[in-house]
């Protein structure tokens, strides 16, 4: 952390100034710690396909300078007065939402992520009226309701995807009922999320099929993520033969595609749950639906309480992410590199051990 005064603290993100989303050091204070609040130093902080989103402006609701990053992981450095959850030392984690209103009816049911009035950790306004920023940053103070203590036994790199990407396939499996073992899933889209998508699955002793865009990731799916079957979307005699097959499809495609391919594959009841995040309509003749009864649905992260479990979840089943850790001045080369879809699977970034007011980057 950067200078203090009597009441805020001067922090170092690396933000996001327009839409071509290159990221550079920015200097901005954190609010004043609350009696509510937890400081925290980053550690670690994964790149999820959100964040190009974000700083590309996809969503037409960008606002600059944005400091992105929601899969932050970090050790706490102040509490507040009220906080009892947290100390001093403690590892903590931080994913997607900051704030919500506590008196809907999601938040009296503890699902605060469809709060109408959530704050989203970066690209959102807090209560104080100050911007909110993510977590490629040296530090951030968040209420402690939605900050997770790592547990024991997770790396705390390894713990940062599980914040995003590890929630968001936890959270509809365990809504839908979808967690029985011998069920047989569908991941479309091998990137961040999907590829806990298929660790998550296995786990729960599904059997796991990969849909991909292109051959090019069928034996690190088969022999290093332990998926049992692979098909390559634009291959139409292995969709066909693969048709009625599934009970759900995680599809993860960040991008606007065709459903009816996907829906073809589900069994009857069978479900789609839509993750990507697309600005675009994506349509499907009703048929399609209603020959099978299947569902077409969506899901958005998880609870602060399944973020919880996931986090127990894979210390329980010796899960760990794919990831590549990379450190803060290659942050933007790492933007690049998972747009054009070259990562496996998720790079985290190493933002303590980064000289983070670098503006030096070896980016071209
Ligand atoms: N609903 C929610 O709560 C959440 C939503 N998201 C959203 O989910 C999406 C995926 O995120 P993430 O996993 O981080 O992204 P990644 O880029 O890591 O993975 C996406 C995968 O989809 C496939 N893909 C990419 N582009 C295309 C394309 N144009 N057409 C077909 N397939 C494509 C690729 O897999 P392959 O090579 O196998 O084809 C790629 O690896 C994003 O839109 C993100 O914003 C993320 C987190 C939470
Ligand atoms: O990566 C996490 C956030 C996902 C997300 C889902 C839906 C949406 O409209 C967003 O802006 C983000
Ligand atoms: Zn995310
Ligand atoms: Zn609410």
């Amino acid at each position: 952390m950067g200078s203090v005064d009597a009441s805020e603290t001067t922090v170092t993100g690396w933000a996001a100034r327009d839409a071509t989303g290159h990221l550079s050091p920015y200097t901005y204070t954190l609010r004043k710690t609350g009696p509510e609040d937890v400081v925290l130093k980053v550690k670690y902080c994964g790149i999820c396909h959100t964040d190009i989103h974000q700083v590309k402006n996809d969503l037409g609701a960008s606002k600059y300078p944005m400091v992105p990053g929601h899969e932050v992981v970090g050790e706490v450095v102040e509490v507040g007065p009220e906080v009892s959850k947290f100390r001093a030392g403690d590892v903590v984690g931080v994913g997607v939402i900051v704030g919500c209103c506590r008196d809907c009816r999601p938040c009296k049911a503890n699902v605060e992520q469809y709060c109408n009035k959530k704050i989203w950790s970066y690209n959102d306004v807090y209560t104080d009226g100050k911007p909110t920023q993510g977590g490629f940053a040296s530090a951030m103070v968040v209420d402690q309701k939605f900050v997770v203590k790592i547990p024991a036994g997770l790396a705390p790199e390894q713990a940062a995807p599980l914040l995003c990407a590890g929630v968001t396939v936890y959270s509809p499996l365990k809504h839908f009922g979808l967690m029985t073992p011998g069920l047989r899933g569908g991941i479309l889209g091998l990137g961040g999320v999907g590829h806990m998508g298929v660790k998550v699955a296995k786990s729960m002793g599904h059997h796991v099929t990969v849909i991909s865009s292109s051959n090019k990731k069928r034996a690190e799916a088969m022999d290093d993520l332990g998926a049992d079957a692979y098909l390559v979307s634009s291959d139409a005699d292995q969709m066909a033969a693969a048709a009625d097959s599934l009970d759900y499809i995680i599809d993860t495609v960040p991008a606007k595609h065709p459903l009816e391919p996907y829906l073809a594959l589900l069994k009857m009841d069978g479900k789609l749950v839509l993750m990507g995040v697309i600005a675009e309509p994506l349509s499907f003749v009703s048929p399609m639906v209603m020959l099978g009864r299947k569902t077409i649905t969506g899901s958005f992260i998880g609870s602060m309480d399944e973020t919880e479990e996931v986090l127990q979840f894979c210390v329980d089943k010796g899960l760990t992410s794919q990831i590549e850790v990379v450190k803060m001045d290659y942050v933007n080369q790492a933007f690049e590199r998972l747009e054009r879809n070259d990562v496996r699977y998720r790079f985290v970034v190493d933002v303590g051990g980064s000289n983070i007011e670098d503006a030096a980057c070896t980016c071209s």
